[in-house]
């Protein structure tokens, strides 16, 4: 073996959100010996990372990806997906709120041929998540946010909720509601209680079996036939290594990296890696498709007076709508913003109140019909993805239905007292946009994303020739292989993501220790 190769029993590609999770569990048997290479730096080392309330200082900057969108006939071509570059993942430049998934979620994946990963199981999971998960503290409330709950409430005729988790882990979900939300952060500092704060932290210079490399891209998964063996990756200072896994390559790089990594080294769509001159290794036409975000749009207010200072990350409060009554859940989801957050409607061309006077809804798409695909443009590593959420262009008009909706629902809370009176004038997209054609086309336009990307390596039954991974998150028709991250939902679930990629993580963990101790006592 060279200087620059070293073993370990599993190599985890990611230190993101499942990745942390996933290291700190199977580093808890001292016997096991765990890699984690991590493209980003050590969240440690940043306090704007740490401090939750600075997360836009984050996007946009070093440590992201700044992944872009292929034009979108349909919606905004202009979208900058952001995916952090830095240990934890997401979870370290994310808003950190969270949601466990509701039941039905759950029997979507169940019936799309996740099986085991039903409700009951799925929220045994959750149980065990580290992340400090708390609804906003009293003092982080401010009072504008709580008039905007009222008017929530009585405009959508909804419950207010305190605890939104309290009633998904073990009353399966709820109908619709609005409320302050829960957060993974600690209340008396404002710091992030992320992955890596919660699972990497405490155990990284402790536990002698965890190795984090950070830094450190990895550009291919290498194998010996149909195992895969390790990873060949490059180093800040531009040094080449290989890391070998006596048991498992695990990619946990998230729904844009784990599918462009198989692409890279040959695992994916045979003729479509043929077209950018990537020799396929192993035919898998699944690897990029079924591409799904929640899309939101945007409705702005100029306020009457300075937003009150209060929060914990300017985004506090949620309100949940249910329009179809033959589903259980909610089919739309506001998001409130205490600041400004007008990236699109200013390249519209609308002016943005003074720093400290705006208020924003922001309607999103619960269970978006549209699906997208993700595929590469070249053989070189470093050239992006193509990234086409195809927004907007599910056949029955769903997804813009429910945008212009949102829109209206917004403004039926802006015209409800006791949030109306903080209200001077909407902003965008104004009093002249008022018809649905004038709503869809601008809530298209002007549509930006939650962030949730997800679906590009999608679990299904082993005979699924759609799927990307079985139950088990093996890659089908490889061996020493799994995923583990967002890319793997066979659907998005209603809520905010990250919960379930952390639950997701733990349960990987369990199904590899499982496997492994199958396989030691076939063995023996
Ligand atoms: C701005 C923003 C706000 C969000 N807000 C919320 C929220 O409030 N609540 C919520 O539920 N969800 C939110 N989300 C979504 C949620 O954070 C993600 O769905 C989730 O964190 C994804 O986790 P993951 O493990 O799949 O990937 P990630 O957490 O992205 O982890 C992937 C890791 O792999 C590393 N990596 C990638 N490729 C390589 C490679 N080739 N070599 C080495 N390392 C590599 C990356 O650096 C990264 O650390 C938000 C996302 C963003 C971007």
């Amino acid at each position: 073996m060279s200087m620059n190769e070293t073993t370990y029993d599993y190599v985890i590609v990611g230190g993101g959100t499942a990745g942390s999770v996933i290291a700190n569990r199977l580093t808890e048997d001292p016997g096991t010996t765990v890699c984690v290479i991590e493209g980003g730096p050590d969240d440690r080392d940043h306090e704007n990372v740490l401090r939750l309330r600075d997360w836009l200082s984050v996007l946009d900057s070093d440590l992201d990806y700044g992944y872009t969108t292929t034009e979108q006939p349909n919606g905004n071509s202009h979208i900058l997906h952001s995916r952090a570059r830095v240990l934890g993942g997401c979870s370290s430049h994310n808003t950190l709120i969270s949601f466990r998934p509701f039941a039905e979620d759950l029997d979507e994946w169940v019936a799309a041929g996740a099986e085991g990963w039903d409700n009951a199981t799925v929220q045994s999971y959750a149980d065990r998540i580290k992340c400090n998960i708390i609804p906003i503290a009293e003092k982080d409330r401010n009072a504008m946010v709580k008039d905007w709950v009222s008017s929530a409430s009585e405009a959508a005729g909804v419950p207010v909720i305190e605890d939104f988790n309290a009633l998904t882990s073990h009353g399966g979900g709820f109908a619709d509601g609005t409320g302050f939300l829960s957060i993974a952060y600690d209340p008396y500092t404002g710091y992030r209680s992320s992955a890596s704060v919660a699972y990497l932290h405490p155990i990284m210079d402790v536990r002698k079996n965890l190795t984090v490399l950070l830094e450190t891209w990895v550009g291919q998964v290498l194998f010996d036939g149909d195992r895969a063996t390790g990873v060949s990756a490059t180093t800040s200072g531009g040094e080449q290594i290989t890391v070998n896994a006596r048991q498992e390559v695990i990619l946990a790089a998230g729904a844009v990296d784990s599918p462009r990594l198989l692409m890279l080294s040959g695992v994916g769509n045979a003729e479509e890696l043929a077209a950018v001159g990537i020799e396929s290794r192993h035919d898998l036409p699944g690897v990029g498709e079924n591409l799904q975000d929640h899309p939101e749009s945007i409705i702005m207010w100029e306020t009457n007076e300075r937003v009150p200072e209060e929060t914990v990350m300017d985004s506090d409060a949620a309100l949940f709508v249910r329009r179809d009554k033959s589903d259980p859940r909610p089919d739309l989801m506001f998001h409130i913003y205490q600041i400004p957050f007008d990236d699109n409607t200013k390249r519209l061309g609308y002016d943005s109140p003074e720093d400290g006077y705006a208020v924003c809804m922001t309607p999103n798409i619960p269970r978006s019909r549209g699906r997208g695909k993700l595929s590469l443009t070249s053989s070189d590593p470093e050239a992006q993805p193509a990234l086409d959420f195809r927004y907007f262009t599910d056949p029955e008009g769903y997804d813009e239905k429910t945008i212009v909706d949102g829109l209206k629902i917004a403004r039926e809370v802006a015209a409800t007292e006791p949030f109306k009176s903080w209200l001077k004038r909407e902003v965008a997209p104004g009093p002249k946009v008022q018809t649905d054609e004038e709503l869809s086309e601008y809530g298209r336009r002007a549509a930006h994303t939650v962030y949730h990307p997800a679906g590009t390596c999608k679990m299904g039954a082993a005979d699924d020739d759609t799927a990307v991974v079985d139950p088990r998150l093996k890659v089908r028709g490889l061996r020493g292989l799994r995923i583990a991250d967002a890319s793997v939902f066979p659907t998005l679930p209603t809520p905010n993501p990250m919960v379930m990629v952390l639950a997701l993580g733990e349960r990987a963990a369990d199904l590899i220790r499982q496997d492994r101790a199958a396989e030691k006592k076939e063995t023996r």
